[in-house]
């Protein structure tokens, strides 16, 4: 499924599998009340010493309805859940495919606790949607048409008497009992997300919270939401138990008014006296099956609810191009008159940018903080879109082409580098699956950043935990230009590639990168004057613009912003 559904579509995902459960489920009520009716009608009648033949084929119908109950009843919860946890993966790789090429462009208005909350709770929210809406909802609608069709053919009084109760459990209660706790369901689900986006803050920011002796505070803010979701839980529960008692009250009225008037009809002789027990009872079981209906409006509203907030992610305009026939002939890189901002009416973060990146060519960026550079980088790479100009690669528009593709020519060290919860190994290897181990160990060696990672606990086997923290600012500076070089991607993207290494160290990384980068484009991008004097070009950006360009020796004297950048470390 490419396109994004609507809430129609998302249950029509899950119908075909899931109405043949429903279905199992309608005759296991079905076969429950025809238990019931039979059982009662062979006690009624035996009691009347008829010849045994008249009672053989009620006998043979209770056994039957009895294995046919437990049976159905198997087949029904076994297919509704089997379809509902392969509905749901089915939903959550969909959900996760979509959500993929819009990272992170399109997704920074959102909080990364409520992608997760979507991901997690809303999907699951869906699961309601079958086993506490449709199910319930075909079953009861099924149960009513026929058990309306079987008393009709007995006493047409009954059956409207029958019906009358059913609308008024199945459809009328409902309805009123969700009007009226309608407002405190949505303050319960206001104050689980509360809750939620508050958790994750506090485990995200626990480090800061202890600095900065914000732990208390944090704390008092988790009691506080915790106790609006119980206090919005118990109003919600209170009103929900009203209405059990009240829909339990009207079944027993139901039986009460059934049974009077079928008093009635059997003084006429309208009926025979036997289903006088038997026509009641069978109603009373029948209506068994109503007693989940009462939840149904809620669970409606909040599978709608998931779905909409489910839509609202995966319907952001993907930033996917139009097919373009389009294929670069080279890696030639050109900026034209590039304009960026990052919100429609903010300011633009790149303004008329202009520069050119050869093959083999090696270009550094610099400026000011706040200058633009990294936005440029992400721009590279398709993380976002430019608004206005052009990127061309190797002659092709930028934006015409699919980000996997653009993706495959550069090789990237950004200034948050991020690491997966595993080991240093396999950190690597995402570079290019399937990389022998001794090839990393060669080119660490080569950028001299072998004895380094042997000298972890387990070596090239440590484990570096969530985001790589287990290790420290510089060793994930080396891992992250070690991943970079393994991609034997043309262009190389280092945005401040050693930051959080002592200068000494960096001056000697930089240098052996260089030769290992021979052959290839290099960006690099800085505001640390390291190693600028080898670089062909030095592009110097602020606020967004190109000011100045040339080689180390021509900015040095006649670029304020350049000479200004050198003097800040003491080198000019
Ligand atoms: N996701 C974002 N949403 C809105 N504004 C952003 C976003 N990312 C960056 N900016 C803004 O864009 C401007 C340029 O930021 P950018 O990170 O590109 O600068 P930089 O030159 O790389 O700075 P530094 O050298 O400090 O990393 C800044 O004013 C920044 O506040």
């Amino acid at each position: 499924m490419n396109s994004a559904p609507d809430f129609k579509a998302i249950l029509k995902l899950c119908l075909p599998e899931l109405a043949l459960a429903a279905f199992l489920g309608f005759l296991a009520v079905a076969s429950n009340v025809g238990l019931i009716g039979t059982a009662t009608w062979l006690i009624a009648t035996a009691a009347l010493h008829p010849p045994f033949g008249d009672l053989f084929l009620a006998t043979v119908a209770v056994r039957f309805f009895g294995v046919a109950r437990a049976i159905f009843r198997y087949a029904e919860r076994y297919l509704a859940h089997d379809a509902t946890f392969r509905w749901l993966a089915r939903l959550r790789s969909w959900f996760y495919a979509r959500l993929e090429p819009l990272a992170p462009a399109v997704l920074h208005p959102f909080s990364s606790a409520g992608l997760l909350s979507t991901l997690v709770n809303d999907v699951q929210a869906l699961e309601n949607l079958y086993l506490r809406v449709l199910a319930p909802g075909w079953i009861a609608l099924g149960m009513a048409l026929s058990l309306f069709a079987f008393l009709f053919c007995f006493a047409p009084l009954l059956a409207w008497l029958f019906l009358f109760f059913a609308l008024l459990l199945g459809a009328v209660l409902p309805i009123f009992f969700h009007l009226l706790t309608r407002r405190r369901s949505a303050e319960e689900s206001w104050a689980r997300n509360g809750l939620t986006t508050t958790l994750v803050e506090v485990a995200e920011g626990l480090r800061e919270a202890l600095v900065f002796d914000l732990v208390a505070r944090m704390e008092r803010k988790v009691a506080a939401w915790r106790r609006k979701l119980n206090r919005a839980r118990y109003r919600r529960g209170g009103l929900e138990i009203w209405a059990e008692v009240v829909s339990d009250l009207f079944s027993r009225l139901a039986l009460v008014s059934l049974l009077v008037v079928a008093v009635v009809l059997v003084q006429r002789g309208a009926l025979p006296g036997v289903a006088l027990a038997v026509l009641p009872l069978m109603v009373l079981t029948a209506l068994e099956a109503w007693g989940p209906l009462l939840l149904v409006p809620r669970h409606y509203r909040e599978s709608r609810e998931a779905t909409a907030r489910i839509l609202e992610v995966i319907s952001a305009p993907s930033p996917s191009p139009s097919a373009s026939s389009c294929r670069p002939d080279d890696i030639y890189l050109r900026l034209e008159n590039l304009r960026f901002r990052y919100l429609p009416e903010g300011p633009w973060v790149l303004d008329g940018v202009e520069f050119d990146l050869p093959p083999g060519r090696k270009v550094a960026l610099v400026g000011p903080s706040g200058a633009g550079k990294s936005t440029l980088l992400n721009l590279l790479l398709r993380l976002w879109d430019y608004q206005e100009g052009h990127i061309y690669l190797g002659g092709c528009e930028l934006r015409s082409l699919p980000p996997e593709e653009v993706q495959r020519w550069f090789a990237v060290v950004p200034q948050q580098v991020y690491f997966f919860n595993a080991t240093v190994r396999e950190n690597l290897a995402l570079a290019r699956p399937g990389i022998e181990l001794a090839e990393i160990e060669r080119l660490a060696r080569e950028l001299g950043i072998h004895r380094h990672l042997l000298s972890l606990p387990q070596g090239f086997e440590t484990p570096i935990g969530d985001r790589g923290f287990m290790l420290s600012g510089g060793e994930r500076q080396r891992l992250a230009i070690l991943r970079a070089l393994l991609k034997n991607a043309p262009i190389l993207l280092l945005d401040e590639p050693t930051a959080g290494l002592d200068p000494v160290s960096a001056r000697d990384l930089f240098y052996r990168l260089l030769e290992k980068a021979e052959g290839r484009t290099l960006l690099l991008i800085t505001h640390r004057p390291l190693a600028l004097e080898l670089m062909d070009e030095i592009v110097v950006l602020d606020r967004g613009r190109v000011v100045d360009r040339g080689k180390h020796c021509e900015l040095l004297p006649r670029c304020s912003i350049y000479r200004h950048l050198w003097e800040r470390h003491g080198l000019a």
